[in-house]
Formats: structure tokens, C-alpha cells, sequence
């Protein structure tokens, strides 16, 4: 029945304030209001139906996608949006398209390594759209190793220009989103070569397009790399294919803030450290940890309303059954994801402020956060990404058969979400980069320079080396302070192996290539470590509303124990927890999953997700689930008959056939 919650007496049982916990989910009242507004602004407007997506073929598909980010664009416009209010409708609008990279690279890309000459005079017609622009780095044959990189700029010092090429097939750039059918310009990282030397990758804004007529320019050569993962899903992106034959571009269109190029040809480094030339990569990785906790979120909004709503087994007397939230089972796999959700909000806003912090350094030319700043975006990218592409895929299987349906949104958005475990650098090798910066402390402790920040703790090594848990009831896991060593020792004593199995090996570079499994796993330990402790951190402050630092508690509570349990061996195998002590962690676990129960289609509410941006049936917030889910199926294009298109082909011949048979 329309108009009616089936999720009434769910929502009555919250203990605490929903649409306080909402600001606390939002980051603040302002940013409430804003994604309030805008969320709904989007939701109301047919432009942006989502109706049919991912039944269209691919070129339909695409085409449709263009319509909406230009319709977007219009919508910005007319009603005079902010910056922050069009990102915020880009958002909701919840398709993949140019624009993310339009916005989230290129424009970037400019602004951390482009001179402010430079950026004078790209930015207002990037600004403007007058240009689009996407980030071609990756090519066919390298993505992980930069430094491998085929394509070249060699200046020609006649014409004062560099001459763009691609060499071999694998320098093809390869990838890239936006470039295959939309962009007119492209940043292209590629070999600097002047003098005959070869000075490395650097950035150049390359125009590809005509603005005229959006034909190739002379030397390019450009299109899609063809069908993705997914029935719909990261199709609205035109991932593209790139080669040049030596196509000239001005001297003044290499991005110069890193080093420059002089009219004679001389190479010039600033005294800006190289690394910031991967800084359009640290930004985008910042964000795409913010962007895990609106992923894992949906997904999960979607699994717990619909696991309060599906019932399975226990009638007693023609009763009803049993809500499958109840089931301890469903619970220790959807709960920890909805822990997993505030925790990744929690520490997705942390990150966010250390992304400012360094930026204001480097702009003040202090470059010693930046070690700390690349160490913590690619770990916690690598961190965030695997649980929340893991944790959707589990929502989809908490949610049974149905799950399967696209019309339950799961499919779709774990189609969209997984490839960030692998965009902006793959998990594995952004988790190496992590364990290299923790080798460094380690091998640094003795000489005197004090670990800080989110490394700080390697300062108490000796401590950290000998403590053991003090825990001695369930009750005593609630503790911060017994939590925080629990990590800490952890992640220190993992460090500390790995360093000492490296002293083992003559040449360094080969004892990591050996020890590569264990140092990630010491990485993870050690990012793992932070979200713990920025979440700890998080309930140290004033944080009003009745009941919701409380509950806070409870899913900070969750998440640290379910990881202690999910990594007993590690905590055993450092010796620092016994395995009593290790099973009084899983009954406080229980506990707390008890506590949570109550709460928790509350919890997801507090996500404040329209139906329009869940586009799920089962996530429905009213929970009519069955009879929408019955009304969807006869949506179905293969439902717009009775007979199906191929019935006179193929089946009528093959029953015609056994009725002969029959006959015989
Ligand atoms: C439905 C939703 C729709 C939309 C929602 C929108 C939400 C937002 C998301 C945005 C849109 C996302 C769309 C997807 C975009 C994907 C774009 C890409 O993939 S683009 C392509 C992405 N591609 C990749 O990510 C490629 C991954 N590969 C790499 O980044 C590098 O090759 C490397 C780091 C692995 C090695 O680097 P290499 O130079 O070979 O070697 P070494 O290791 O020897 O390091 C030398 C020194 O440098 C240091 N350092 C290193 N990095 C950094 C840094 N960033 N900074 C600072 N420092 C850094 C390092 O610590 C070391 O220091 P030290 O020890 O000497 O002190
Ligand atoms: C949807 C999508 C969008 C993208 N958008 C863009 C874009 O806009 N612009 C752009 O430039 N690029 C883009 N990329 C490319 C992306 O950044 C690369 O695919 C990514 O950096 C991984 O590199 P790779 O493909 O070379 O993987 P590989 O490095 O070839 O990885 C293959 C395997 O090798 C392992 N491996 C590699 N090196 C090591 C090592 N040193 N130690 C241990 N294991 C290792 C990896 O863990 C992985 O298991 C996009 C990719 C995708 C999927």
C-alpha cells in the first residue's frame, strides 16, 4: 500500500536523535542543509530520472549521460550555484560521467602544478567549460609504474616547442576517463627530453580536439577502450585510448611549477620537491576516501532496511517470522559494515583537514608534512576502497536473491565502486608505499628525530614492544586507552618484524620485494590504526543531540572489535592479547551488536538518502518492498509480450520437434 512505512515500528524504537546524528553524519549543519537541499533538488526533477539506466545499450547509454551532465550544467547555471553547490548536484545526480574527471583532475591537475600564469589563463575557460579537459597519465603498457612511462615531449628550441609523441604501441595512453569521446584537452604526463637528455615525467596541457567541429587535431588519434565491468554501471564513462604522432604544442604548455623548460632549452628544477608532481593524485585519493563512506552507506542503507523487512523461518502458531536482522549471523556481517560506514566518515573528514594543512605548508614552501600526507591518502585509499567494494559486495548477498536484481541498486553500484581499488593507483601498491614510509621510521628511530602526527606512536617503541592487554573482562574492551595500545602494539610490532626480517638481506630493495606480503599486511595494520583512532578521537568532542554520542560509542565499539576478531592472529601472533582475552573482546562484541539492533534502521536514516540517489527497491524508505519489486518485473522489456520475440524461430520449432518425436 502506497503511503503507508512499513518501517514505522523500526523507526520507534531509536534511542537517540535522528536528525541530530544526521549533522554528525554530514560533517556539519551546513553541509546538512546543503546536501538536504540539493539531494532533493536533484530527486525532484525528471531530468535526472534514473528510470531505465541500465537496461539502455551502450551508445544510448552514453548519449544519455551527456544529456544529463549537460542538463546539470544548465541547472547550475540557471540557479546560480556555488562551487560547493554544483559538486553537490554532480553528485547527486549519481552517473559517472566527463565532468568527475573534468572537475576532479584536469582543473586540479592545473591548479597544484601549473605556474599562476598558467593557471590565469586555463582555469576561466575550464571554469567556464569553454575547454573539458581529463588526466591522461596511465598508458597501455604502465599505470602503477610511473616512472615507466613511454610517451615523450622532446623541445624543439627553432620552433619553441615540444613535440608530443607516442613511440610504441604501449605508450598509448590507456584509460583515461573522458577522453574518448568529450575531452578537447587533456593533461598528458610524458618524458620531458631537452638537449637530448631525458628529465622524467612531467605534465602538458594538450589540446586533442577541434573546438569547431570536435574532430582530432592533426597527429592525434583518439577513442574508447570498449565495454566495462558492469550493465550500465562505469559505461557512462568514456575511458579512452590516446597516441600522438608527433603533434607540436607551445613551450608554455608544459606545466612549469615543478621545473621549468627556458626559451634556450635548459632545464630548470624549482625548489619545490619533484614529488609534487604526483600531488593531483594525493588530492584525488583524499577524496576518494571521503567518497568510501557514501558507497559503503548506501549499500548498507539498502541491506538493513531490507533486512528488517525480509522475514525467514520461526513462525510458532501462524505467527509471523523471523526478521533476518534478527539472525546473529546477519548481523555480525551487516553490522560491522555499518560501523565501517561511520568510522570511513570519520576518518574521510580527518583526512580532509591534513589535505588542507599540507596544502597551506607547501604553499608557505614547507614540505615536511608531504611524506606523512602521501603515506596516510594512499593508505587509507587502499584501506577504505577494499572494504567498501568487499562490503558492498556482502550487502548484496545479505540481501538474499533479490539482491541480485539490479532493481535491488547493488549490482549497479558495486559495478561502479570496485575499480576504485584499482583507479589512483592499485591497492597493493599504494599499501607498499605506506610500508616503505613505515621502514623509514623504523630505521630512523635511533637517530634522534621524533616520529609525529599519525606516526607518532613508534616514539613509545620500547613500551609499545613489551606492554601486554590489561584487559580482564568483556566490559574492559570498552576502554579507549586499552583499544588504542591494543592497535598500536600491533601495528608497531609488525613494523618492527618486517624491519628486522629486512636487516636480514644484503640489498634492501630485494629484501622488500621478498618481504612484500608481510610489509602490506603491516601497513594495513597500521592504517587501520588511524581510523580506530580518529574515530576514539571523533567521541572525545561535544557531540549534541540525545543519545548520539552513545550510539557512536556503540559503532565505534563494533568496528575496533570486529577488526580485533577478524585479526585475532595478529594480535595473538605479536603476543600482545591472550586468547582469553581475545575471546572476551568477541562476547563484548555481541554485546554491543545487541545494543546496536534497536537502532538500527535509525542509523541509516541518519544517512538521509533520498529514494531518488538509492535507487533500490529494497532500500526503499517506506520498506513496501514485495509489490514494487513485483511491479518492476513486469517493467521488464521481456514483459512487453506474452510471446517472446524468437518464440517462432526457435522454440516453436524445437516443440514441434518433440511433438514428432512423441508422435514416433
Ligand atoms: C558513482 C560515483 C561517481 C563519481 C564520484 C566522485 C568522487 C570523487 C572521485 C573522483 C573521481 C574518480 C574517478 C577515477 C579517477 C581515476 C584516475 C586515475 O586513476 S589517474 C592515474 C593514477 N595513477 C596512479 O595512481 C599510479 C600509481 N603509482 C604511483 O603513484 C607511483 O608510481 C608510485 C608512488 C607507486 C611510485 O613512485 P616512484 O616515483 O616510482 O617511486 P618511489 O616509490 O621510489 O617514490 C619516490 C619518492 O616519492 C614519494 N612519493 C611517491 N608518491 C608520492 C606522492 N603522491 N606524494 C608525495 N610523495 C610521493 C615516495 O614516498 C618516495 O619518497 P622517499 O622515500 O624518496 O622520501
Ligand atoms: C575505471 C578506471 C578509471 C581510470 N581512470 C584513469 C584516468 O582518468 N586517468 C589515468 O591516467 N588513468 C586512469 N585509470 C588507470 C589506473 O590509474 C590504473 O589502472 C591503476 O593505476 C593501476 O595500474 P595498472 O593498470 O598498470 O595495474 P598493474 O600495475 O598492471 O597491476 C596488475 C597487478 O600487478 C600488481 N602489481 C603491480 N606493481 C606491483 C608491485 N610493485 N608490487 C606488487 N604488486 C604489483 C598489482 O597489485 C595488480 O595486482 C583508470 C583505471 C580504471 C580501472
Amino acid at each position: 500500500m502506497e503511503g503507508v512505512d512499513y518501517l514505522a515500528d523500526e523507526r520507534k524504537k531509536a534511542e537517540f536523535d535522528v536528525n541530530e546524528m544526521k549533522i554528525v553524519w554530514a560533517g556539519s549543519r551546513h553541509n546538512f542543509e546543503l546536501s538536504d537541499r540539493i539531494s532533493k533538488l536533484v530527486a525532484n526533477d525528471p531530468g535526472f530520472s534514473k528510470e531505465g539506466r541500465t537496461m539502455l545499450p551502450r551508445k544510448e547509454l552514453f548519449k544519455n549521460t551527456l544529456r544529463k551532465a549537460t542538463y546539470a550544467w544548465k541547472r547550475i547555471i540557471e540557479l546560480r550555484l556555488s562551487e560547493e553547490e554544483a559538486a553537490k548536484l554532480r553528485h547527486f545526480v549519481d552517473e559517472p560521467a566527463f565532468t568527475d574527471l573534468h572537475w576532479g583532475m584536469f582543473i586540479p591537475a592545473i591548479k597544484g602544478q601549473g605556474t599562476d600564469e598558467q593557471q590565469k589563463k586555463w582555469l576561466p575557460l575550464a571554469y567556464k567549460m569553454q575547454i573539458i579537459g581529463c588526466y591522461a597519465q596511465t598508458e597501455l603498457g604502465h599505470g602503477s609504474n610511473v616512472q615507466g612511462l613511454e610517451t615523450t615531449a622532446t623541445f624543439d628550441p627553432q620552433t619553441d616547442e615540444f613535440v608530443i609523441h607516442s613511440p610504441t604501441l604501449t605508450s598509448s595512453k590507456w584509460w583515461p576517463g573522458g577522453l574518448g569521446k568529450v575531452s578537447t584537452h587533456a593533461v598528458v604526463y610524458a618524458r620531458l627530453i631537452t638537449n637530448g637528455k631525458d628529465y622524467g615525467i612531467n605534465g602538458f596541457i594538450v589540446q586533442l580536439r577541434s573546438l569547431e567541429d570536435h574532430k582530432p587535431l592533426p597527429g592525434v588519434t583518439v577513442g574508447d577502450i570498449g565495454l566495462k565491468f558492469g550493465n550500465g554501471a562505469y559505461n557512462t564513462m568514456d575511458n579512452g585510448v590516446l597516441r600522438f604522432d608527433h603533434v607540436r604544442i607551445p613551450r608554455d604548455q608544459m606545466l612549469m611549477r615543478v621545473s621549468q623548460v627556458t626559451r634556450e632549452g635548459k632545464y630548470v628544477q624549482s625548489d619545490v620537491p619533484r614529488q609534487l608532481l604526483y600531488g593531483t593524485m594525493v588530492y584525488v585519493r583524499q577524496t576518494i576516501v571521503s567518497d568510501a563512506s557514501n558507497a559503503l552507506s548506501r549499500a548498507v542503507c539498502i541491506a538493513t532496511r531490507y533486512s528488517a523487512v525480509r522475514r525467514q523461518f520461526g513462525s510458532q502458531n501462524g505467527g509471523q517470522e523471523i526478521q533476518v536482522i534478527d539472525y546473529k549471523t546477519q548481523q555480525n556481517r551487516l553490522f560491522p559494515l555499518l560501523a565501517s560506514a561511520y568510522a570511513f566518515r570519520f576518518v574521510g573528514e580527518w583526512l580532509k583537514w591534513l589535505y588542507t594543512d599540507v596544502t597551506q605548508r607547501l604553499q608557505a614552501n614547507d614540505f615536511s608534512t608531504l611524506p606523512e600526507a602521501h603515506a596516510c591518502t594512499a593508505g587509507l585509499k587502499s584501506l577504505t576502497t577494499t572494504a567498501t567494494a568487499d562490503g558492498i559486495e556482502e550487502c548484496r548477498k545479505l540481501c538474499g536473491g533479490h539482491g541480485y536484481l539490479c532493481s535491488s541498486g547493488l549490482p549497479e553500484l558495486f559495478a561502479v565502486y570496485v575499480p576504485a581499488c584499482t583507479y589512483e593507483g592499485d591497492n597493493t601498491v599504494l599499501l607498499l608505499q605506506v610500508a616503505r614510509f613505515l621502514m623509514k621510521t623504523v630505521s630512523q628511530l635511533g637517530s634522534g628525530k621524533k616520529p609525529v602526527g599519525t606516526i607518532a606512536y613508534m616514539g613509545r617503541i620500547e613500551h609499545l614492544m613489551q606492554c601486554r592487554s590489561d584487559v580482564k573482562q568483556a566490559k574492559d574492551w570498552l576502554k579507549p586507552s586499552a583499544v588504542v595500545e591494543a592497535f598500536e602494539a600491533r601495528a608497531a610490532r609488525m613494523s618492527v618484524a618486517c624491519a628486522q626480517n629486512l636487516s636480514k638481506f644484503d640489498n634492501p630493495e630485494e629484501g622488500f620485494a621478498e618481504l612484500a606480503a608481510d610489509l602490506a599486511e603491516a601497513a594495513v595494520a597500521h592504517c587501520q590504526l588511524i581510523v580506530v583512532s580518529k574515530f576514539i578521537e571523533k567521541l572525545q568532542q561535544d557531540i549534541p543531540g540525545e543519545g548520539v554520542k552513545q550510539q557512536l560509542e556503540v559503532l565505534c565499539g563494533i568496528y575496533y572489535l570486529f577488526l580485533l576478531h577478524k585479526h585475532q592472529g595478529d594480535f595473538l601472533g605479536t603476543g600482545y592479547i591472550t586468547s582469553k582475552q581475545a575471546s572476551l573482546a568477541n562476547d563484548q562484541l555481541r554485546a554491543l551488536y545487541s545494543q546496536l539492533r534497536p537502532n538500527a534502521i535509525s542509523l541509516v536514516d541518519a544517512f538521509n538518502y533520498t529514494d531518488h540517489f538509492l535507487d533500490s527497491i529494497l532500500g526503499r524508505y517506506d520498506g513496501n518492498v514485495y509489490p514494487k519489486l513485483y511491479e518492476a518485473a513486469w517493467k521488464d522489456p521481456l514483459n512487453q509480450s506474452d510471446i517472446a520475440d524468437g518464440f517462432h524461430e526457435y522454440i516453436r520449432p524445437l516443440l514441434k520437434q518433440q511433438l514428432r518425436t512423441a508422435r514416433l
